[in-house]
């Protein structure tokens, strides 16, 4: 894999040079509620502007439908990096259209711009490879030269993470040299007791990461929107909760080698349940209750770990050397359900263990919730790529930066 300091040492002044980010950033409205992931690409967009490049910024925001949609506008990302850069940053309203383009050529030698997001486009998410690769052709137009540092991103087999860098010389960015650098050690010569805390809402995206774990790790703690699929492959009632039912054959079966193993698996003794799920905006009371984890009442929606489970998970990373923790553990973005969130962040930053915190909202979530990012020993900018990694799994966007 080349380096961006290769192609820094090759000269970009005057080139244009396509950064693939990951700027899929936390909204509330058009407000960016935390901004760890543009300040994570920063170094790569700042070098390649101070050596003369004319840097064109890319990322996914959000799933919208392969369409524009205002709610998915990259345009606060966009004004944001420019605060951090202090600079101007362009912005084009389009992906590869008129915009993009009079955008691009307008560009002087260190100036900055972003496009719209990419999956306005319905060629960058494709199955069918000549749809994504047509989208790539339109995009390599608008470059000389790619950098990929969308780390968050490189597990999917997208046009502007997979097909693009095939179409230019390709080079990886700081961030994925800095990210990869620390998974691996995770994947090598890991510190026992190696615990994992899994959680968050892409139940289906991450459930496959337990079968690799069942192989590596010494427990594995489930909360988050990914403990009732689990509860529920107990015989528990989960009510309304986010359940994978087509999943649970599967779960059965990692209880089963778990146990066969010798691997800790720890669920949620109580959890945290309301009527629906809380109003993000206005934060307006939840009407929360706490229950037994095997007494959920139908109707209910589990939407936080409940005190004793908190308890139980800071006793089971008191004493691991090395943890890794994706998926909130609850509903953090609502005060009713921050608390096991909380309390995981807390368990680490009081543990000498070395901790990997992965993923878009958990990274979010433990700075929103007030800790200081260098309590923990990373924290990465990716959740289910950082999963997939540790998963030993071929990263579409790590592979096509190979030379
Ligand atoms: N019990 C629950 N029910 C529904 N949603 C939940 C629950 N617990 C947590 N969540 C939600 O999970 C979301 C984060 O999950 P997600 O899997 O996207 O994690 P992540 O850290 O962002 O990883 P990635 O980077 O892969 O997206 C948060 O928005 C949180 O509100
Ligand atoms: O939040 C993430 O994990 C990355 O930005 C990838 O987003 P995606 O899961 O929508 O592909």
């Amino acid at each position: 894999m080349k380096t961006i300091d290769e192609l820094l040492a090759e000269g970009v002044a005057g080139k244009r040079v396509f950064v693939r980010a990951d700027l899929n950033v936390p909204l509330d409205g058009t407000t960016i509620t935390d901004d760890g992931r543009i300040r994570a690409v920063l170094p790569t967009v700042a070098k390649l502007a101070e050596a003369g490049a004319r840097v064109v910024v890319a990322s996914h925001l959000g799933r919208p439908k392969g369409a524009p949609d205002p709610a998915f506008s990259l345009a606060p990302a966009a004004a944001r990096l420019g605060e951090l850069l202090g600079a101007d940053v362009a912005f084009a309203t389009d992906t590869v259209g008129e915009s993009a383009r009079a955008t691009v050529a307008g560009l002087a030698d260190g100036q900055v711009a972003v496009i719209e997001n990419l999956r306005f486009n319905p060629g960058e998410t494709s199955k069918d490879d000549a749809e994504r690769g047509a989208f790539a052709d339109q995009l390599a137009e608008l470059a000389d030269v790619y950098v990929g540092d969308g780390f968050g991103a490189v597990h999917r087999k997208h046009a502007s993470v997979f097909d693009l860098p095939a179409r230019l010389p390709h080079y990886a960015g700081y961030l994925i040299a800095t990210e990869v650098g620390v998974l691996k050690k995770l994947t090598t010569d890991v510190q026992r007791p190696y615990a994992v805390v899994l959680g968050g809402a892409k139940v289906s995206d991450k459930l496959g990461v337990i079968d690799h774990l069942l192989e590596r790790a010494d427990r594995i703690l489930i909360g988050g929107g990914m403990a009732y699929t689990f509860l529920k492959a107990q015989g528990h009632e989960v009510g309304s909760s986010l359940l994978q039912e087509d999943q649970i054959p599967a779960v059965r079966e990692y209880l089963r080698r778990a146990e066969e193993k010798g691997v800790e698996f720890v669920l949620p003794v109580d959890v945290v349940v309301a009527p629906a799920f809380p109003d993000l905006k206005t934060k307006a009371p939840a009407h929360p209750t706490t229950v037994a984890a095997d007494a959920m009442p139908a109707g209910q929606m589990g939407l936080d770990n409940g005190p004793e489970t908190n308890k139980l998970y800071a006793s089971k990373l008191a004493d691991a050397a090395t943890v890794f923790w994706n998926g909130p553990m609850g509903v953090f973005e609502h005060p009713d359900f921050a608390d096991g969130t909380r309390a995981v962040a807390q368990a680490l930053v009081d543990s000498p263990a070395f901790s990997v915190v992965g993923g878009g909202d958990s990274a979010a979530a433990v700075r929103i919730l007030g800790f200081d990012e260098n309590a923990f020993g990373h924290i990465s900018t990716g959740g289910g790529a950082s999963l997939e990694y540790l998963e030993g799994k071929t990263l579409p966007g790590l592979a096509a930066l190979e030379d």
